[in-house]
């Protein structure tokens, strides 16, 4: 795989983090959550795929030496505390840099490392909010609507952090150098938003939130509800691709406004809310597959992960414990990602391994065990 051979350490996070490793351990990369000890009854990690884990204290000034040790052996850190924290436990960048110059130590925060909000808490719904996103999303007149923690926690969040980590163990190739990445997830989701702000000059947002072309003012993008109570999506933006809307949809484009005129969606909406109702979903995919109207069945995620398209193309796959997932993305023709099947890691459940792997002698293992900074967990134990 693409990444085999790299070496990534992570300190187990809430969401972001865990996606950035998966992504890393999917693409072949050996990546070690390092989890807390003394452990949590419950793993909040649900992103473990691949990985192992090592179970470690970090607030005992022994369990920060052996993090620091592992430090020297790995190519890539990756610690989503804000900001401050790692450096409260000697484990800040001139620490561990200074011990291996090749690190590429990755903070991934919300607020990023210096400004005015960098030790603050927050989750998802504030980064996206400072970033200036949220006041784009959401439909006419209602507040606006955060759309679950997938903007920042993961596009702005987990996706850039591991984009930046390629980035820079490129240009380790070339320099022989690591550098820290501040990953802040306001600035991912900003700049994920750029079309957005780009846009602006186009007039693409000179109306209210929810009014405009492709924020569900529009009646060619929008859902709308079947027959069976399941939903449509359309996108048909273009000219060419709305008139194999109208015409699914058994319209005259003669007979109705221009498809710009935007004093007439909110009427063409219920028109089309009206006629969408009339047939299931799976009436109008039979109307609209095969067409290029623009038009998709919303799936549930059962749905999707037994649609024909998506079974073709084996998006989803299942793991030894029956549990379906999407398969990683993009599709590398040479070196795909090869994700693993195995159910997620215990807590602690590599901890001897990984220290062995790292250079750690048993007796060593043996007495940060018995000064209770390292924690075991066999699986039977867990089951
Ligand atoms: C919307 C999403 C989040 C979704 C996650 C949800 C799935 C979960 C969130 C809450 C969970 C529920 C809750 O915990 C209650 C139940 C618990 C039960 O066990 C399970 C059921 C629960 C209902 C549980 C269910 C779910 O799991 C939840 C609902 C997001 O937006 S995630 C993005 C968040 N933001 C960031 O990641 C940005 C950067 N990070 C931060 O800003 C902060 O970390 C954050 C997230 C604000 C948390 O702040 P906190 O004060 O808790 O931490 P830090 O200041 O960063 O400091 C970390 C401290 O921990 C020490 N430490 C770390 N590792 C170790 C170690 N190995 N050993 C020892 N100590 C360690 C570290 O030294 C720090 O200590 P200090 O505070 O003393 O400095």
């Amino acid at each position: 795989m693409a990444l085999s051979g790299l070496r990534v350490l992570e300190l187990a996070g809430l969401a972001p983090a865990p996606l950035c490793g998966m992504i890393l351990a999917d693409f072949g990369a050996c990546v070690v959550r390092v989890d807390r000890a003394p452990r949590s009854a419950v793993a909040v990690d649900v992103q473990g795929r691949g990985k192992r884990s090592l179970a470690l204290d970090l607030k005992r000034p022994p369990g920060a030496a052996t993090l620091r040790r592992l430090c020297g052996g790995a190519d890539v850190l990756i610690e989503p505390f804000r900001h401050g924290v790692m450096e409260k436990l000697g484990l800040g960048p001139e620490v561990l840099m200074h011990e291996n110059p090749r690190l590429i130590y990755a903070r991934l925060t919300g607020f990023g490392q210096t400004g005015k909000y960098a030790k603050s808490a927050g989750h998802d719904i504030n980064y996206v909010a400072l970033s200036g996103v949220l006041s784009k999303l959401g439909r006419k007149s209602e507040n606006p609507y955060a759309p679950v923690n997938l903007l920042a926690d993961f596009a702005g969040g987990g996706v850039l952090c591991a984009m930046g980590i390629l980035i820079a163990l490129y240009e380790r190739t070339k320099s022989g150098k690591g550098q820290i990445i501040d990953a802040s997830m306001v600035e991912g989701i900003a700049y994920i938003s750029s079309f957005l702000w780009k846009t602006q000059s186009l007039g693409f947002w000179n109306r209210p939130r929810g009014e405009n072309l492709l924020d569900s003012g529009a009646p060619f993008y929008e859902t709308y509800r079947t027959s069976d109570g399941k939903f449509m999506a359309v996108g048909a933006l273009e000219p060419q691709f709305y008139e194999q809307l109208l015409k699914g949809l058994g319209l005259d484009s003669d007979k109705l406004p221009d498809q710009l005129s935007f004093s007439d969606w909110p009427e063409m909406k219920k028109m089309f809310a009206s006629i969408f109702a009339k047939k299931t979903q799976t009436e109008w995919c039979r109307i609209f597959d095969g067409t290029d109207a623009c038009v998709t069945p919303v799936l549930s995620f059962d749905d999707a992960a037994s649609h024909q398209h998506n079974k073709q193309r084996s998006s989803f796959i299942k793991n030894d414990q029956e549990e379906i997932s999407p398969r990683p993305a993009p599709l590398l023709s040479r070196t795909p990602a090869v994700p693993s099947l195995k159910r997620d890691p215990f807590i602690g459940e590599h901890t001897e391994e990984i220290l062995l792997e790292y250079g750690f002698t048993k007796n060593e293992i043996a007495q940060l065990y018995s000064d209770k900074v390292i924690e075991f967990n066999k699986p039977k134990a867990n089951l």
